[in-house]
């Protein structure tokens, strides 16, 4: 457990884990317009702490770091802090960062800072740009984009360059999408993708993301996520519909057990591949799926990771109908237009009918399928898998 967690965080600090996310948490990571200065005044250095948002690409963890570590020693001299536990591997690497600054002066440290940032910035112009906020793949901001036209609801996944894999803030926003959809005036709600993936399922950088409680805290508050989010979908109260535009992976196919409708291209593929994770079923599918597909198909999905193409998983029930790649998007969206027009009441009461006798079943399920998963989460296995992707060693 300990050794993984040690690749975790030696992965972490060779930059291997990097994203652009990570930037906006670490407050020294700023960067500086101007010139290198011979002795970098106290402007020159806030100027440098303001500008970090102009970064577009991410430098790299090891360059966080030291910038983080000269930060913390111009602003508050050497390291002053107890050092964090073992398996708080990302403080831990901060901490060490800091620590080995010695008793490097603070004016010496501001000055380094400033340099380190100039010389960034110089060997980056290129690819600095000013984004306004609202273009930039910030969590709670464009990942998801939520639109509501011909009483259609239509939540879709804005990620397209990472596949629309599900961040911690997105399934936090996707449950506030569905909140606001269940109580606005639309007839239907649609999940959708942008690019050519539905959704590659969980991100597999949400697992580098260690709060100070460690990786048992972090599973822990996992669980109690995905258990919410998984939810939120048992409970949806209207008529609520996959437009599966391409590959789906993980929780984005097991949840699908719990919509009402999935249209499908025929270029989608449906792929649960939880035993190479070293992960188990969510999202009900435990349950869903053997119903939906009988025990034997469900379990080579579930337990053996067969992927499916959109006919297969339409003979087998997952899917409702499948449409021709080059007319996907026209002919779903003439349907479901026609849909959102009949009487939403009733659809509203015809859903609850058809669902709500399963209802307290599949929160219990969820529950179970939640716990069984934080164990997981906490395995060799699992860690090992994440650990392989993140090294670029491995993917489905
Ligand atoms: C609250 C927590 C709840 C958790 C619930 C649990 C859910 C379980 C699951 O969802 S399990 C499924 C997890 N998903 C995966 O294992 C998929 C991993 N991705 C891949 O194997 C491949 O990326 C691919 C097959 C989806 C696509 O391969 P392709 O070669 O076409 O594209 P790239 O690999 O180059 O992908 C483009 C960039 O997108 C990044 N990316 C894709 N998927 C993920 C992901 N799931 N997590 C993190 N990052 C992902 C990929 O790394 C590329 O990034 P880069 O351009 O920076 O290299």
């Amino acid at each position: 457990m300990a050794g993984v967690a040690g690749r975790l965080a030696r992965l972490w600090c060779s930059g291997a884990l990097s994203s652009p996310l990570q930037v906006t948490r670490f407050p020294a990571l700023q960067l500086h317009l101007c010139g290198p200065a011979m002795r970098a005044s106290q402007e020159d250095f806030e100027n440098a702490t303001n500008q970090v948002k102009l970064l577009k690409k991410d430098p790299g963890n090891e360059v966080k770091l030291k910038l983080y570590a000269l930060y913390k020693q111009a602003t508050e001299g050497p390291c002053n802090v107890p050092k964090p536990g073992v398996l708080d591997f990302i403080n831990k690497a901060k901490w060490d960062a800091w620590n080995a600054l010695g008793s490097l002066p603070k004016e010496t440290a501001r000055h380094n800072y400033v340099d380190l940032v100039s010389s960034l910035s110089a060997s980056s112009e290129s690819s600095i740009q000013v984004t306004p906020a609202a273009d930039r793949k910030q969590p709670g901001s464009d990942a998801l984009v939520v639109t509501s036209q011909d009483g259609i609801t239509t939540i879709t996944l804005n990620r397209p360059d990472k596949k629309n894999a599900l961040t911690t803030q997105m399934y936090h926003d996707i449950m506030l999408a569905l909140e606001a959809a269940s109580k606005d005036d639309s007839a239907i709600t649609v999940l959708t993708g942008n690019g050519d993936y539905y959704c590659s399922g969980n991100d597999l950088t949400n697992f580098t993301d260690i709060p100070p409680g460690g990786v048992e805290e972090k599973a822990r508050s996992g669980a109690v996520l995905l258990r919410d989010f998984v939810d939120r979908f048992i409970d949806f109260p209207k008529p609520l519909v996959a437009v599966v535009n391409g590959p789906a992976v993980g929780i984005s196919v097991t949840i699908l057990g719990l919509f009402d409708i999935v249209y499908a291209t025929d270029r989608a593929t449906f792929h649960t591949p939880f035993s190479h994770l070293g992960q188990s079923p969510e999202g009900c599918s435990s349950y869903t799926f053997p119903k939906i597909m009988g025990p034997s198909k469900a379990t080579e999905m579930l337990v053996f990771g067969k992927k499916l193409t959109a006919r297969e998983a339409c003979t087998q029930g997952l899917v409702t109908e499948v449409f021709p790649d080059s007319t996907f998007q026209k002919e779903v969206w003439v349907r479901l237009k026609a849909y959102s027009k009949l009487p939403p009441n009733a659809m509203r009461i015809s859903k609850q009918v058809i669902r709500n006798t399963e209802k307290e079943k599949l929160h219990a399920i969820n529950a179970e399928e939640s716990n069984i998963l934080r164990e997981r989460w906490l395995s060799d296995e699992c860690m090992n898998a994440v650990v392989s992707f993140l090294s670029k060693k491995a993917k489905l």
